[in-house]
């Protein structure tokens, strides 16, 4: 531990230790074969700490290795990404104070996703948007947060709505079920993480994805990430030792939305990969994944360029 409140690769500072069996981010990534196409949009990174700076919330369920905005910035650069989403984390809490200093130092060229409380108010909804975030984020996955009761989600929907907002919402596809209708009668926009962290070992034309791709092509509002092969994998091959055809086993999956819904899509690398317990992938690896879950260049575009653009930059800048 250091008290310098300096992020170093691989250890947590400020006095906060790393969750044990902790995986550290990747480093030294591959240079990637697939080119990404101009302005292309890493739609779903995180950025934590560093905690010596940015203190981790005393109510988290894991405490991460830092990754600061610098660090997150010479991967957006190495890989060859334009711009960045960053999505608050629940390590943070519904404190944004790490995130909206990333934003401020990404001169425009990243947009974030917040976690709020009912109490918010104007001026700090007003503060956050200034500081260039778009949306809130709603998790559902147990083992990340308590259960946030659906009223309080539905205040906190009324406040962000007149700013043209989004939700970003979280949930195991075992929950979808469950939380299905509260979930469609929320007027904003909807981007689900990780295509709604499908069970990548059940058929991709069955009930439980089929249900999901329901949920999408029933609402016309909702996009999703088809992102985190690397979490949702179970045979592999991981994004390792130069392997540039990875995690199979997920691509019917996230190629089956691409083709479905080729304007809801986004992309993004989920680094720094927090709470993976079995590997941590090369990015550069990671990136080489995309060609193949949107197998053309027009889908590329739409995928890593359109798509985010028109919902995190919309005024064309
Ligand atoms: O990076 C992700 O999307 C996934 C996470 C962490 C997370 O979302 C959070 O802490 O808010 C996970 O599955 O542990």
């Amino acid at each position: 531990m250091t008290s310098s409140g300096t992020a170093t690769h691989g250890v947590t500072t400020g006095g906060f230790d790393k969750t044990p069996g902790w995986l550290d981010w990747y480093d030294g990534p591959a240079t990637p074969a697939f080119r990404l196409p101009a302005g292309a949009v890493d739609a779903h990174c995180h950025v934590f700490g560093p905690g010596g700076e940015f203190p981790y919330a005393p109510e988290r369920k894991y405490t991460p290795c830092d990754a600061s905005a610098a660090q997150l910035f010479a991967l957006r650069d190495h890989l060859g990404f334009d711009r960045n989403v960053i999505v608050q984390a629940t390590c943070h809490g519904a404190d944004n104070s790490a995130l909206v200093d990333a934003l401020r130092r990404s001169e425009g060229r990243a947009r974030g996703v917040a976690t709020v409380r009912r109490d918010v108010t104007a001026e700090q909804l007003a503060e956050l948007h200034a500081a260039g975030v778009r949306g809130v984020r709603f998790n559902f996955v147990k083992r990340l947060v308590d259960r946030v009761p659906t009223d309080s989600l539905e205040e906190i929907v009324a406040k962000i709505a007149p700013l043209g907002w989004h939700v970003v919402i979280y949930f195991e596809a075992e929950d979808l079920p469950e939380l299905y209708d509260f979930f469609s009668a929320i007027p904003t926009d909807l981007v689900v993480d990780h295509m709604g962290r499908p069970d990548v070992t059940k058929d991709v034309d069955g009930p439980e994805f089929g249900l999901f791709l329901r949920f999408m092509r029933e609402n016309p509002n909702v996009w999703t990430k088809v992102t985190c092969p690397e979490r949702l994998s179970v045979t592999g091959p991981r994004a390792l030792d130069g392997e540039r055809d990875a995690y199979t086993d997920v691509v019917p999956f996230a190629r089956r939305v691409v083709e479905l819904f080729p304007d809801r899509v986004l992309w993004g690398t989920d680094w720094p990969h927090p709470n993976l317990k079995d590997h941590m992938p090369d990015d550069g690896l990671l990136v080489d994944h995309i060609p193949h879950i949107a197998t053309t260049p027009e889908r590329q575009r739409q995928l890593l360029v359109d798509n985010p653009h028109r919902l995190y930059w919309p005024e064309g800048e």
